[in-house]
């Protein structure tokens, strides 16, 4: 067991830190919106180096469950663990300075900043020290941004603001990243280029979670897939297991 001693700001939080033990570790979530009851028992687990999909129509909790983790929409009811954190009474900031790089539906670039300042702007070691990402390396790994260094980020297409704000979120050197439909609403040339970046940052190593419409690139890249339908978890399960049966997508996705 390893015991690391965390900076959070200006607050020091103590995690007993297990190498061994899983990245995120969340049981029996249920989240409410006011009366509304949208997660039902929610369980997940990502460990070090995993992909992990969550697979579900519309409306049926995948960002809540995100939402839930990140403490954004904390859980009235179940137990979140990241790396070793139990998050309750725990700020969204103190969670995700846990090494997570978050890159929500919607991107979140700034008007009036330069790709450079965004980039620059994020950059920091990662819990654990790491800083072999750079912005030298952001920019070889996505050589459009390259290109538009000094563009104001608001006005680049979406494709790149995407790309911007993954590249933003690698350079805090998270050991996991959580993409909330990273590719809704890019033309497909800008997706593949997308799905091939994802593969790189799997490649180097770093563990993410995956919200997405293309399935065949999920079962493609995700190592495990969890679907959720109003609020439950009712598959989870590796890539082979789900082509192996496929009445599981029919019926919950409408594919197969
Ligand atoms: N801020 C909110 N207030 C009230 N209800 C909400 C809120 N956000 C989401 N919901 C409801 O919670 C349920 C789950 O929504 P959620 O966004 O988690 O679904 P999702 O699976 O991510 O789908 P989508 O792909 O449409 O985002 C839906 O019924 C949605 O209408």
């Amino acid at each position: 067991m390893n015991v690391a001693i965390k900076e959070a700001g200006t607050q020091r939080v103590d995690a007993a830190e297990d190498v061994e033990s899983p990245l995120i570790e969340a049981t029996g979530l249920h989240t409410f919106y006011g009366e509304s009851h949208v997660l039902h028992g929610v369980d997940l687990t990502l460990r070090a180096g995993e992909t992990l999909s969550l697979l579900g129509r519309n409306g049926m909790g995948k960002t809540t469950t995100l939402k839930s983790i990140l403490g954004f929409v904390p859980p009235r009811h179940g137990e979140v663990r990241i790396m070793g954190l139990d998050t309750r009474k725990r700020r969204p900031w103190q969670i995700i300075r846990q090494g997570i790089g978050y890159v929500p539906e919607g991107r979140g670039i700034f008007p009036g900043i330069s790709v450079r300042e965004h980039l620059v702007m994020a950059a920091r070691p990662g819990a654990d020290g790491r800083t072999d990402w750079d912005i030298e390396r952001v920019l070889d790994t996505f050589p459009r941004l390259k290109e538009r260094i000094g563009h104001d980020g608001s006005l680049l297409s979406g494709g790149e603001q995407q790309m911007l704000s993954i590249g933003r979120a690698l350079m805090l050197n998270p050991r996991l990243l959580i993409l909330d439909e990273a590719t809704e609403g890019l033309a497909p040339l800008i997706r593949d280029e997308i799905w091939s970046i994802l593969r790189t940052i799997k490649a180097s190593g770093i563990a993410s979670i995956i919200v997405d419409k293309n399935i065949d690139n999920l079962l493609e890249v995700g190592d495990r897939h969890l679907l959720i339908v109003k609020g439950k978890v009712v598959f989870d399960g590796d890539s082979q297991a789900l082509r192996a049966d496929p009445s599981i997508l029919d019926t919950h996705l409408g594919v197969g």
